[in-house]
């Protein structure tokens, strides 16, 4: 079958966009991600008085080392935490009052851990209602740098915005980390910024980062693994076979590592240099598997999990309960509603083997919950969503292209 073409990682296009915002001249992404996190994203940076200029493949951005072009601006950061914990970061390596809001679902999630640390370092950071959420005022004028601990236990964003302000303060950043969930996003960081030409140092729990601002460059983005994640799945699930081109060994995103659990399940998986193939072989098996690394992709198992000979046991996800919705009640939840045996804890969810009956699935404005249950959809009948298009968070074109998957079995 024929390989599928996966959107650009939000992760990728969201550094970058950062990281071009603040370079020393015009940096161009090759194949950004185009949805609405990314285009939130640049959006901002708009708002900010960056220029964003766009072809069909390419993103061009004119970096502004000394930080946003514009005294004063209004953001609005829609759905990504992303865009709502980066963007006021850059914000404060400038000189301006700039005021960051968020939708709904974005002003439940945390992030006074990061806006603590800003403040350590001197920000003037006002939260305008409740406190570590936004709505939320920077008051900017240049960061000097310096020491911070930082709890990362609920987001490894909080201290990638920290890594990523680093070189943009006067004399560099020491960035001490307790409870890191996550790493493998903080090693996408790191990797991006050398990328851009600054060296990430590390001394055990402390990160430390050189002043000297960045390198702009022409920066290629890998297809999302997060995204990817539906469509092995699937492969497993159903017998057939996916192949992506342009996630390979090489891959920077941890999220590749999905395909591990679904080898271990007993699928057949080849990691080559530049494509990734996942094979379905009829067998499924129960597993327990730890997911604090990649737990994005904890509802994509989930989904397919009452499908495998045994349990499903995934373990460490506590910090999916503050992603677009509590994820490990969402698919708790959806999982019952369709006749599914399931436990749940602090930080793990347990699925029993089953025959999932359809059922309109509670997204929670959630765009995981809609693609991984999808996958629930290519062996169980009657599966549809109340909130079907929320996908555009990273992927406006996923049922299209989904549907076009020659996969459907009742196998
Ligand atoms: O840095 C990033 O790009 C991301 C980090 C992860 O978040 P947490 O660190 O909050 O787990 C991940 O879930 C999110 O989709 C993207
Ligand atoms: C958690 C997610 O997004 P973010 O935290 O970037 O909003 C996600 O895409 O699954």
């Amino acid at each position: 079958m024929p390989p599928v073409d996966i959107p650009g990682s939000k992760s990728l296009t969201a550094r970058a966009l950062f990281l071009a915002a603040a370079a020393d001249g015009v940096t161009t992404l090759v194949r950004p991600l185009r949805s609405d996190d990314t285009e939130g994203f640049a959006e901002g940076l708009v708002r900010l008085g960056y220029r964003v200029g766009r072809t069909p493949d390419t993103w061009q951005v004119d970096g502004r080392p000394q930080g946003p072009a514009l005294p004063e601006a209004d953001v609005y950061c829609r759905d990504g935490a992303t865009t709502a914990r980066f963007l006021p970061t850059l914000a404060a390596a400038g000189h301006g009052t700039y005021r960051f809001d968020a939708s709904a679902q974005m002003r439940r999630r945390p992030l006074l851990p990061l806006t603590r640390a800003l403040r350590d370092l001197g920000v003037d950071l006002r939260h305008e209602e409740a406190e570590g959420h936004h709505p939320l005022t920077v008051t900017a004028n240049g960061v000097d740098g310096g020491e911070v601990v930082l709890d990362a236990g609920q987001s490894s964003q909080y201290l990638t915005a920290l890594l990523l302000l680093g070189p943009l303060t006067r004399t560099g950043l020491r960035v001490t980390v307790t409870n890191l969930v996550s790493v493998p996003y903080v090693e996408i960081t790191i990797a991006m910024m050398r990328a851009f030409g600054v060296e990430v140092g590390r001394e055990e729990d402390t990160y430390v980062v050189p002043p000297g601002g960045y390198r702009a460059t022409t920066y290629p983005i890998e297809p999302d693994a997060s995204t990817a994640s539906y469509f092995f799945a699937a492969a497993a699930l159903t017998g057939g076979e996916v192949t992506v081109p342009g996630l390979g060994a090489g891959a920077l995103q941890g999220d590749l590592g999905f395909v591990e659990v679904l080898r271990r399940m007993g699928a057949r998986v080849e990691v080559g240099d530049d494509r990734t193939t996942v094979t379905g072989t009829g067998r499924l098996d129960g597993v327990t598997v730890n997911m604090r690394d990649i737990s994005d992709t904890m509802p994509t198992l989930a989904a397919i999990a009452p499908f495998a000979s045994g349990p499903v046991r995934i373990e460490d996800v506590a910090n999916t309960r503050v992603k677009e919705c509590d994820r490990l009640e969402a698919c708790a939840e959806n999982l019952r509603r369709m006749g599914v045996h399931v436990t749940t804890g602090a930080d793990w969810i347990e699925i029993r083997p089953g025959t999932p009956r359809g059922t309109e699935i509670r997204t929670h404005g959630d765009h995981r919950i809609v693609m991984s249950f999808a996958v629930t959809g290519l062996r169980t009948p009657g599966i549809t969503f109340d909130d079907p298009e929320c996908v555009r968070k990273t992927f406006p074109a996923f049922h299209e292209a989904f549907e076009a998957l020659p996969l459907r079995s009742g196998a």
